[in-house]
């Protein structure tokens, strides 16, 4: 089955579009969980358990996890997320000569999805657009302020290099397997590429920690109510400083952030 599929069936059998981001930064992992033989998977693992009923998919940034513990971690974190049905969409930014994506790609055979960027063109992305099962989130209109240094540069033709973006993504979905990133920081953006690209889902990050736009999130992320709405410290350490009460914590935030954007969905 296709993940935008797999990803419908999600969102409605959870009624959330909320991606819990898994960005464990050592330094914020509470004091209890250190002795761990490999604390990020100890946090994660409790975060798992706390918020797995709000979350439509699991998103590991891979910069948190490339170390050999982190590595375990992380394999251990996608096992466990799987074995709770949430996906996982690995939030790695890859792209490279074909030689070498190919390499990449084969980390499909263990994530559901993953974000990529465009920059070297078609070619770099290949290997992840050739695998029908996979979804394939290309950046976009990026959340943070340099977004705009290369992203909003105008063409000759007048459309900014993002709208471009967005219509080689369209080109590409061969297999209807890809998607976009957009900030939520960017509502307008999100409002004209949703128009620009009617039927590819996004996956929208920068609400929480990043004060982005939940509503225009919702409103414009979703397509045909397929979307992902992006949360990762707003709710992974929304009980930072509250001990072994860190989990329950975060459970209240995914679903203060699930019941908030319920409230826009259609
Ligand atoms: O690709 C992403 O997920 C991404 C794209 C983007 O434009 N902005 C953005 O913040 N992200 C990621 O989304 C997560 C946001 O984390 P918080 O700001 O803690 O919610 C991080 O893992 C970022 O790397």
């Amino acid at each position: 089955m296709n993940f935008f599929d797999r990803l419908h069936d999600r969102i409605r059998t959870v009624d959330s579009v909320v991606s819990v981001g898994l960005d464990p930064d050592p330094s914020r992992i509470p004091d209890h969980l250190a002795d761990y033989d490999l604390p990020r998977w100890a946090f994660n693992r409790r975060i798992i358990d706390a918020t797995h009923e709000h979350a439509a998919v699991y998103k590991p940034n891979a910069a948190f996890y490339e170390d050999p513990d982190g590595w375990a971690a992380l394999e251990e974190t996608i096992a466990y997320a799987h074995g709770k049905d949430v996906p996982v969409l690995l939030d790695a930014k890859r792209a490279d000569i074909g030689n070498t994506t190919r390499q990449y790609a084969q980390v499909l055979e263990k994530v559901d999805a993953i974000t990529v960027n465009p920059y070297m063109g078609r070619d770099s992305l290949q290997p992840f657009l050739a695998d029908e099962e996979s979804g394939v989130f290309i950046l976009c209109r990026t959340s943070n302020p340099g977004g705009a240094d290369l992203q909003d540069l105008e063409l000759e033709t007048g459309e900014p290099v993002y709208q471009r973006v967005a219509a080689l993504a369209d080109l590409w979905n061969e297999n209807d397997n890809v998607g976009l990133v957009v900030g939520a920081t960017k509502p307008e953006e999100l409002e004209e590429l949703r128009e620009q690209v009617p039927d590819l889902p996004f996956l929208v990050p920068g609400v929480g920690a990043q004060g982005g736009d939940a509503e225009a999130a919702v409103e414009y992320g979703l397509a045909n109510g397929v979307g992902l709405v992006n949360s990762s410290r707003g709710i992974i350490f929304a009980g930072e400083n509250q001990g072994e009460g860190f989990a329950k914590a975060s459970d209240r935030a995914a679903k203060q952030l699930k019941d908030r954007l319920n409230q826009y969905r259609e």
